[in-house]
């Protein structure tokens, strides 16, 4: 197997339980929810995706030719610090190119592994930390993890539903109204009500937008 990446980097990791936490970012090309073109947006099942995951032109992005390959970058962007060694598999869709053979590659290079995915496809349990962030529209079929990262608002989701999925951690992350302040800020006020409201919840921020990370 091959993998298309659109980029690799060092970076922290701004949102969820981990945030603050050193880490690689992997982020696979395409996703099964839009075709990542402003003109599909509109169309799309997801249409608020912050995200470029289009191509492989990125930093650090390409096509790998196989597991060890995409083990080796990962590793040469982290560095030879051997303790508490993190990387984090997004995109686009992930699930849509992570197989086996890439779990067990970067297990044994010492990764400890988290993904980011829309929850539309099964994911394999040897994945140490799974985040789902459920797409109003599209059929979650993955309804366990450690985390479950709900965007906010978002019509046609059902977060009371959600309660009764199987993870460890329930969070709530403010809408990015992409470049309409005053949305983007309603949204905040928004989350933070909603878990003044429903203690079961927490809040999550994409700190790395407010710290100028990637
Ligand atoms: C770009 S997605 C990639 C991973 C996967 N496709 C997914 O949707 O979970 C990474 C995270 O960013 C979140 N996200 C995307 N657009 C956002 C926005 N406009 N505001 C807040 N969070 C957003 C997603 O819900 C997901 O938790
Ligand atoms: N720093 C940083 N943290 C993140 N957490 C989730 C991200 C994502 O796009 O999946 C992301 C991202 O793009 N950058
Ligand atoms: S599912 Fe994830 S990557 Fe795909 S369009 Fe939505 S937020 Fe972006
Ligand atoms: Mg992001």
């Amino acid at each position: 197997m091959n993998y298309a990446v659109k980029e690799m980097f060092l970076t922290l990791q701004g949102e969820g339980v981990h945030a603050g936490r050193r880490a690689v970012f992997a982020r696979f090309a395409g996703c099964n929810l839009w075709s990542g073109l402003e003109k599909d947006r509109a169309n799309a099942v997801c249409r608020f995706c912050d995200t470029d995951f289009v191509g492989m032109d990125g930093e650090g992005g390409g096509r790998f030719a196989d597991a060890d390959a995409f083990a080796d970058a990962v590793a040469r962007l982290w560095g030879d610090e051997k303790e508490r060694r993190f990387v984090v598999l997004t995109g686009g869709e992930p699930m849509l190119q992570v197989d086996a053979a890439l779990i067990d590659a970067l297990h044994d290079a010492g990764f400890e592994i988290a993904i980011e995915s829309n929850g539309t496809i099964a994911v394999p349990r040897a994945i140490d930390w799974i985040c789902i962030s459920p797409k109003a529209g599209s059929e979650t079929v993955q309804k366990t993890g450690d985390e479950l990262k709900l965007v906010w608002p978002q019509s046609g989701s059902d977060w009371e539903e959600m309660e009764n999925w199987d993870f460890a951690n329930l969070l709530i992350q403010p809408m990015d109204a992409l470049g309409d302040p005053v949305v983007s800020e309603a949204n905040v006020r928004s989350a933070i009500k909603f878990v003044q409201l429903n203690p079961k919840w927490r809040l999550s921020l994409q700190t790395h937008k407010i710290l100028g990370l990637a």
